[in-house]
């Protein structure tokens, strides 16, 4: 399932995020921004249960998260920016990192690193990565995930490509995509259009 959240924030944001003017500093807080708000969106669904205390007024049962626990995966180097973020929100959640870079003439990722929380079989996963390009990142670290025991996994991005979200469907149709916008495609070197550029490089002053 594809998930498009168009809220006009987040329009605005990516917009912003888009323009190639916009420096290296103001990138990264706009993509914490925007990780934010997909995040409200990703946990729509997270389960309640009630708790029995007492407000200043009155006690009482209220909701409060019942469910499993939560995982967030950020694949290097871009998803940091997100799930530094998204921690913000959910403290609790523990936080697996899995490097990989696409090599840039053959476009397929090549690990370099993975580390998972152990229980991670027992928690809600959600994978950060701005960039669903061919998909293939997301392919492998979702296989990764997987291989490690979780099973209910969503991936965050804030741009795909049609060829990404067709990939991590055939290879994954278990796993939800949530992003900030389906653009129209890829060039000949792998980059979404219109896209945003490397959002690595993007972030972090690199190139
Ligand atoms: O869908 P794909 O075609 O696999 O492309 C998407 C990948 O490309 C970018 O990472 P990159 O390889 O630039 O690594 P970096 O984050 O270290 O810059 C991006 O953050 C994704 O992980
Ligand atoms: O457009 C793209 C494609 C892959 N990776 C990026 O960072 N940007
Ligand atoms: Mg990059």
């Amino acid at each position: 399932m594809l998930t498009t959240v168009d809220h006009p924030l987040i329009q605005h944001k990516l917009s912003l995020m888009r323009d190639a003017r916009t420096g290296v500093k103001e990138f990264r807080e706009l993509a914490g921004e925007v990780s934010l708000l997909l995040a409200y969106e990703a946990m729509r669904d997270l389960e309640l249960t009630s708790a029995r205390f007492a407000t200043p007024v009155v006690e009482g049962e209220f909701p409060v998260l019942g469910g499993k626990k939560l995982a967030l995966v950020a694949l290097l180097r871009a998803g940091l920016v997100m799930t530094e973020a998204i921690t913000g929100l959910v403290p609790a959640a523990k936080v697996g990192h899995i490097g990989m870079y696409r090599d840039p003439q053959t476009l397929t990722p090549v690990t370099y690193y993975s580390k998972l929380p152990g229980d991670i079989a027992a928690r809600q996963v959600f994978l950060t990565d701005p960039m669903l390009a061919t998909g293939g990142s997301a392919v492998a670290a979702l296989s990764t995930l997987k291989e490690a025991g979780a099973k209910q996994i969503k991936l965050m991005c804030i741009l795909a490509a049609p060829e990404g979200v067709a990939a991590v469907r055939e290879a994954h149709p278990d796993v939800p995509i949530l992003t900030a916008a389906l653009d129209d495609g890829l060039n000949d070197h792998g980059y979404i259009v219109p896209g945003l550029g490397d959002a690595g490089d993007r972030i972090y002053g690199t190139k």
